[in-house]
């Protein structure tokens, strides 16, 4: 039988950052091939979560659960390269791991780069950096990919494809997604569950629940309704079998 158990779950979780309190009485569990989006306002606790839940911070109090053997592919915010130095995506993606050839081209393949083998890391466009980045985390083979913002500074194209690479990606390798959006829009309607964080978890559920929410309107206010609607009526084919919970016959509804 599939083990559907929570692959992290944190309960109680208070994060300090020097004397700030940056997260106080969070629950929160991720079970396999789930998409989980975390979103909320600038300094609300986003990157401290995902980073306490990888264990690079401690937690000043409550518990975090790992599933023994579990791997964890991070797609960081960015990453600096140092512009002058000659590094091939090939060789970028050697470091500091070594891994086959054969796992690297499938790495490319999966993360929607698969002629960029022997380019220069320092003459990619945005959206191939991120991809490298996300290829680099497929490597390790995660039960779960987290991503920090990883679509920073791609246009909104770039980003509504780097999102759909990601959910492909989900689809081929089985693997829980976990990550942290300021793009409303594209990111909500993509995932099964949306968490919505204000230094605790203000409310969290299916995407419709949460754009519902008084709490996350208090946030956010309603401006992404439309957009919302938008992005599904222009991909609701693909999305229908991933995503059944998902009701495209009310999108006319007050969300
Ligand atoms: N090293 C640190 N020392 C002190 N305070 C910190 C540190 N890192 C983060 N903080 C504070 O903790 C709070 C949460 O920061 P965090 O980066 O998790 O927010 P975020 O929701 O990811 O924000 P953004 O959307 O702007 O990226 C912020 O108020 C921030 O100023």
């Amino acid at each position: 039988m599939t083990d559907t158990s929570p692959l992290i779950e944190a309960e109680g979780l208070e994060v300090k950052r020097g004397a700030h309190v940056a997260l106080r009485n969070v629950d929160f569990s991720i079970r396999p091939g789930e998409i989980v989006t975390i979103v909320g306002p600038n300094g609300s606790g986003k990157s401290t979560l995902l980073r306490a839940l990888i264990g690079a911070i401690q937690p000043s109090a409550g518990t975090i659960r790992r599933k023994p053997g579990l791997r964890i592919g991070y797609v960081p915010q960015s990453l600096h390269v140092e512009p002058g130095l000659p590094l091939t995506v090939a060789r970028f993606l050697k470091l500091p791991t070594r891994h086959s050839k054969k796992a690297i081209k499938d790495a490319l393949e999966y993360a929607g780069l698969p002629d960029l083998h022997d380019r220069q890391m320092s003459v990619l466009s945005g959206g191939q950096f991120q991809r490298v980045l996300l290829a680099r985390a497929l490597l390790e083979k995660p039960d779960i990919l987290m991503l920090d913002e990883p679509t920073q500074g791609l246009d909104q194209r770039g980003s509504a494809e780097f999102y759909r690479q990601i959910e492909a990606v989900r689809r081929e390798l089985n693997c829980a997604v976990l990550m942290v959006s300021h793009e409303l829009h594209v990111v909500m309607s993509a995932s099964d569950r949306v968490i919505c964080l204000n230094g605790h978890v203000c409310c969290s559920g299916t995407p419709e629940i949460v754009a519902t929410a008084p709490e996350y309107r208090a946030l956010f206010g309603t401006g992404t309704k439309g957009a919302l609607a938008l992005y599904r009526h222009t991909h609701d084919h693909a999305h229908d079998h991933d995503h059944p919970q998902l009701d495209h016959h009310h999108e006319d509804h007050a969300i």
